[in-house]
């Protein structure tokens, strides 16, 4: 799997206290309270296109750090918005400023077209987020766990309360698990029971810090359908990630973070195309084969066993296919492979971005 990581980073640390923030439902995560900001004319319906937008959003720890620099960010309604960079970039940073849980150093931060961390008061019953983990207690039933963040939040009715946890414990497939103590789940089910509790009330936006970190293969497909599944009822959904195809496979947008600064956003599919594809001919000539290619114009050209790859020459591909048979080289495939955002993030970051295969 692909995956960016600096070279101190260790992707297993940095988490802080596993629960520490836990699911910021309604009426927990700290949030600063309302200041006035609670008027009916100033309601949450008026963030337009744009779900969260930040303008020069800067954080500077106490000890100098530098952890986010002048970030302009802008994630559409409706998309699965990745936000990718290496451990240490300033994703989760960027991510407790967006919930309101710390004030930013300078700059501006608008979630569901309200100021944060200002309007957290109403801006924060609109989102579901899980970050650093799910706060649960291991001697609860996942339901019970439930049932607690259900009844910390002051809108929820009690009379529809059994109803409201049966359906999220159904929508993350934690039905026949929901009687089991939560210190007996996989770290997948956790993470369910975390989006649960993110989903107990119809959400705006969800927003998942590193959502798939430390589950195996099964769990990361589990929790990776569940975000699609969420999107396509509408649902906006912010994700960070360290996983290039993570973000691949899930997101419609994506934003890359280096060093606290932003590299690049837009749609996935843009930022891919970005990038050029490597032309691919299979032969069982491959040194002649790189000869023409060379020929041809075709740069960085690298022969490995019968695949001779290059990048495309400035020129139509049917003369270069042409030159090659024509020199008899015998031609098994040619072709052009579609760039990765791998591909794309490589070529923008540059040196100090380890990618790992
Ligand atoms: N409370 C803090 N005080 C001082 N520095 C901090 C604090 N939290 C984070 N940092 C530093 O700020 C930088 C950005 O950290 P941040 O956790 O936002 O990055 P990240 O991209 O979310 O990485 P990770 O996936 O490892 O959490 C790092 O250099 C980190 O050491």
């Amino acid at each position: 799997m692909a995956e960016l990581s600096t070279a101190d980073g260790d992707m297993a640390d940095a988490r802080g206290t596993a629960g520490a923030a836990g699911a910021v439902g309604p009426a927990d995560a700290g949030a600063p309270a309302a200041t006035g900001e609670s008027t009916p004319t100033e309601d949450t319906a008026d963030a337009g296109d744009t779900v969260i937008a930040t303008r020069g959003l800067t954080k500077r720890y106490r000890g100098g750090q530098l952890a986010v620099d002048g970030l302009d960010l802008a994630v559409p309604a409706g998309s699965v918005f990745g936000f990718l960079g290496p451990n240490g970039s300033g994703k989760t940073t960027t991510i407790r400023m967006l919930m309101g849980l710390i004030e930013p150093t300078s700059g501006t931060a608008r979630v569901l077209g309200r100021p944060m961390p200002r309007a957290a008061g109403t801006v924060l019953p609109h989102v579901g987020a899980l970050i650093e983990g799910p706060a649960l207690y291991g001697f609860l039933s996942g339901r019970d766990n439930l049932l607690r963040y259900d009844s910390a939040d002051p809108a929820a009715d009690p009379r529809t309360r059994r109803a409201r946890v049966a359906a999220a414990l159904d929508r993350v497939g934690l039905t026949a698990a929901g009687a089991k103590k939560a210190k007996a789940y996989s770290l997948g089910m956790k993470q369910r029971l975390g989006l649960a509790a993110a989903l107990l009330r119809p959400r705006r936006l969800l927003v998942l810090d590193e959502p798939t970190n430390g589950l195996d293969p099964q769990g990361m497909r589990e929790i990776r359908s569940l975000v699609r599944e969420l999107a396509s009822d509408g649902t906006t959904v912010f994700l960070s990630s360290h996983l290039l195809d993570e973000i691949e496979q899930v997101c419609t947008h994506a934003a890359v973070m280096a060093r606290g600064r932003l590299i690049t956003q837009g749609p996935v599919a843009e930022l891919a195309a970005g990038a050029r594809g490597r032309l691919v001919v299979t032969t069982p000539d491959p040194a002649d084969a790189g000869r023409v290619l060379k020929e041809q114009g075709a740069a960085d050209v690298v022969v490995a066993g019968d695949r001779v790859t290059a990048e495309p020459p400035d020129r139509d591909l049917a003369e270069v296919n042409a030159a090659l048979v024509t020199a008899g080289v015998r031609v098994r495939g040619f072709g052009v492979e579609r760039a990765s955002l791998e591909d794309a993030f490589v070529a923008l970051t540059g040196e100090g971005f380890d990618v790992a295969g």
